[in-house]
């Protein structure tokens, strides 16, 4: 729904049957939405709060301004509640009906929920259960304040009761001869109460009209006037379709005085306006679609994505499940032929994060496109997989099923608080062949490595979960989209340095992000091609979505780029999502290795915690990294360059600077050193971890990095748990295949999660590590650095000079 406009609470609309989701991209938009979760409520009430804040702000500075432009105290005060209240009124009321129904408490495992269409899809699909398919089957105010605002109330109203006349006839004896006298005196001063009420009614009427007026492109006036009035939103959206339609037929429609530019503009602004986008954002967004699509593109962020769950094959059928939740009077249909385990929820009488059969891990509330990075990994039994950020565990548990119990996943996430979530849903849905671990994923394959098959679903803006998260639309500033790149790049790299290139069944990468942004996408994929020649993209295998870009703006990515998968809200009715698949076609060079740390870490730390020679043959991989090293020549093939980076980052800043129309070297005191990208590297995405730089579209987001980095780096510090330290969820079914021999070891201490006691030495170096790591943000020298470096075992981020140093003493 349009923010602002009244209706029905979504609960309480009975949706019938739609289609069900699916991969048509023209049936996409038909469906109505399902049946509310929390996450869902979360998301809708989250989406309509900017623009509903926003909107009543902006009535309050309407009656405020009005004040501050001729109207006389007391006609001011006067006008305030008719100009203010109707629209208050009308845009709160969908809100108290969303707090009415949030009582459901539901979606606990993936904050993702979802939508989409491939039609067709009945109950009869029902026992096409991935339990018996292949993982490949998937087919205010000038002059006046608040306070102003709440003494011109009180005014009013003692003006009503006490004013003088009022005393006066109140004093007047009331008497037969004066009794018609005296009604007729009140009756005429009833009408013309009456007659100024309506005035002031039309003159706030005709100052919606004037913003109106100044909607269709006017210049303002007055100066800062037409900002403080209320913005009519029915006003806005005509506007905004009728630019949109000249600018999709410009040539024939637009006005010879006005450019596309100014067309563009005013749209973006509008945009801004409507849907409550920052600048920044609305332009970032804008620009990935033609005008049209882009305005489908806002409106279904404006709307919750259904809800969907996907049965648990390692518990239960999904026409099993699908019977059980209609006898609790729940109304489902399958998510689509796409999916094999997907119901898509429509309405519910029960909570669904709290019935038996959740209770019992039969599900697991999860959104349609999270199934998707999945179904392109397509794990095998028997396989050994990486999960690099896998809290809460949605995708971890999706692989254990598909590899129905068997090898072994390495579910690892840097946050140990959302490892917790990940843990419980891995012991709720019966998932036995996995691993937790804490580390920062830039840590591998320093860890492990040698894997089937890596999933690298990254930490990312969330721009394509903006229904779910509304705050996304105005909480990003441009370097977020160099840091968390950065960052994503740097995980994407070491996930394909995981990877065994000689695997008999995979060799596989997938990385995906919930972002919608080329920067988080088709950037971040083609970086890792330049840097890892020895991987090519493949087909996802995924049955709908659209290619990722080869062209944008002034950007050209490799034509393999088609293989990559894009979904949109607007087109499938599912979460903004981005899936590439690599295949690892030759070992990664020890030359590229190194020059990420890894290698030369591994050597340092005397093969780092639980590396085992057989699992990541370092000397195997520096052999055939020497021989392809001649081959491609140096300087072409290597990990990633912090430096070249930097000056990415600083031209990437400047160009955003200048079209602001500042000068970025006017600026380089304040501007750009307040956004310098190696403050960034200190502070964030950099050494062991990521953490203080990041933040997650799903709430796993490190806000440190603005409360300072001592608690930041102390936090990261403590996320580098070793191996021995790792909550095993594997260990409580006895099964050790593929679990390093270091790893099996530690399995006792860690069933449930807990910690258990490290060895001295590995107490010490992490104590080094901490203090020296809190030196480092404080503005350490170069020397605290190396000193870093050294107690971390070479992983600390050394300054290229140091970093020179200790490479040539390797
Ligand atoms: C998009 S969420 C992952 C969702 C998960 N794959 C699922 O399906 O349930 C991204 C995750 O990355 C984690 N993360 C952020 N930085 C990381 C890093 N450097 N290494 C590993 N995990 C990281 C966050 O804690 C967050 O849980």
């Amino acid at each position: 729904m349009a923010p602002g406009k009244k209706g029905p609470s979504r609960r309480m609309q009975h949706q019938g049957v739609p289609p069900t989701l699916g991969e048509d991209e023209s049936t996409g938009k038909k469906r109505k939405s399902s049946a509310s979760t929390n996450g869902a409520i979360k998301k809708r009430k989250g989406s309509s709060a900017p623009a509903v804040k926003a909107a009543v702000k902006g009535g309050l500075k309407h009656a405020a301004n009005s004040a501050g432009t001729g109207s006389t105290k007391g006609s001011f005060k006067a006008q305030q509640k008719p100009a203010v209240k109707p629209q208050k009124k009308n845009l709160l009321d969908p809100l108290e009906d969303d707090d009415v129904s949030d009582a459901s408490g539901d979606a606990i495992d993936d904050p993702d929920a979802m939508e989409d269409s491939l039609g067709g899809a009945g109950l009869d699909d029902l026992d096409d259960d991935e339990l018996n398919s292949d993982a490949d089957d998937f087919d205010l105010a000038p002059s006046g304040s608040d306070d102003d605002v709440v003494d011109s109330d009180q005014e009013t109203q003692q003006k009503g009761v006490w004013s003088e006349d009022d005393e006066s006839d109140g004093e007047e004896a009331l008497t037969a001869a004066n009794i018609e006298g005296l009604s007729q005196k009140l009756n005429r001063e009833q009408a013309a109460e009456d007659a100024d009420a309506e005035a002031e009614l039309q003159d706030a009427a005709m100052q919606t009209n004037i913003a109106a007026a100044e909607l269709d492109g006017d210049e303002d006036e007055e100066g800062g006037k037409k900002s403080m009035l209320a913005p009519d939103l029915q006003l806005l959206r005509t506007r905004i379709t009728e630019t949109v339609r000249v600018l999709s037929n410009f040539k024939e429609l637009h006005d010879p005085s006005r450019s596309r530019a100014d067309y563009t503009q005013a749209l973006l602004k509008d945009i801004c306006a409507y849907y409550g986008y920052s600048p920044f954002l609305a332009e970032k967004l804008y620009s990935l679609f033609p005008p049209q699509e882009a305005l489908a593109f806002f409106d279904a962020n404006e709307t919750p994505r259904p809800m969907v769950i996907r049965t648990n094959t390692l518990r239960t059928h999904r026409r099993d499940l699908a019977h059980a939740l209609i006898n609790r009077g729940v109304t489902l249909e399958p998510v689509g032929k796409w999916s094999k385990v997907g119901l898509q929820i429509f309405e519910s009488q029960v909570p669904l994060g709290a019935t038996p059969e959740y209770l019992a891990g039969q599900y697991i509330l999860q959104a349609a496109s999270s199934f998707l990075p999945v179904m392109a990994l397509a794990p095998q039994e028997h396989e050994r997989v990486l999960d690099m950020a896998a809290a809460p565990g949605g995708k971890s548990t999706h692989m254990a099923a598909l590899m129905r119990n068997t090898g072994c996943i390495f579910s690892n996430d840097a946050s140990k608080e959302r490892s917790k979530g990940l843990i419980g849903n891995i012991h709720r849905m019966g998932v036995k062949n996995t691993i937790v671990c804490n580390y920062s994923a830039l840590e591998f394959p320093k860890v492990m490595g040698g894997f089937d098959r890596v999933l690298l679903d990254a930490p990312c803006s969330g721009t394509g979960v903006i229904a779910k998260d509304a705050s996304v639309k105005t909480n990003k500033a441009p370097d977020d989209f160099l840091r968390l790149p950065h960052l994503q790049k740097q995980l994407l790299l070491a996930a394909i340095d995981s990877v065994d290139h000689a695997s008999k069944t995979g060799g596989y990468i997938v990385y995906s992000t919930c972002s919608v942004t080329v920067e988080e996408n088709e950037q971040v994929v083609q970086y890792a091609l330049n840097k890892r020649p020895n991987v090519r993209l493949v087909s996802t295998g995924l049955v709908f979505g659209r290619e990722g870009f080869v062209k944008y703006q002034s950007k050209r990515f490799h034509p393999s780029m088609k293989d990559t998968r894009r979904y949109y809200p607007h087109a499938y009715n599912v979460d903004g999502f981005f899936v590439a698949k690599f295949k690892k076609i030759a070992a990664t060079p020890a030359g590229a290795v190194r020059a990420q740390g890894s290698a030369e870490a591994m050597r340092a730390n005397g093969n780092g915690a639980g590396v085992e020679s057989e699992e990541v043959d370092v000397d195997d991989h520096a052999e055939i990294g020497a021989e392809e090293e001649v081959e491609q020549g140096e300087g072409e093939f290597g990990g990633w360059d912090d430096e070249e980076d930097a000056q990415y980052i600083e031209r990437s800043m400047n160009k955003v600077l200048r079209r602001k129309g500042i000068n970025p070297k006017a600026t380089k005191s304040r501007a750009v050193q307040s956004l310098n990208p190696a403050k960034v590297v200190e502070n964030g995405a950099s050494e062991s971890g990521n953490e203080g730089g990041v933040k997650t579209a799903d709430g796993a987001a490190n806000e440190s990095e603005k409360e300072g980095g001592v608690k930041l780096v102390e936090e990261t510090a403590a996320l580098a748990v070793p191996l021995d330290e790792v909550a095993l969820a594997k260990v409580a079914s006895g099964d050790e295949s593929g679990v390093p021999k270091k790893a099996s070891k530690a399995k006792a201490k860690a069933a449930d999660g807990a910690v258990a006691g490290n060895s001295k030495k590995e107490d010490k170096a992490k104590a080094a590590k901490k203090e020296t790591k809190v030196k480092v943000t404080n503005g350490a020298t170069e020397e605290a650095v190396e000193e870093a470096k050294v107690a971390n075992g070479g992983t600390t981020k050394t300054p290229k000079k140091a970093g020179k140093g200790k490479r040539k003493s390797v």
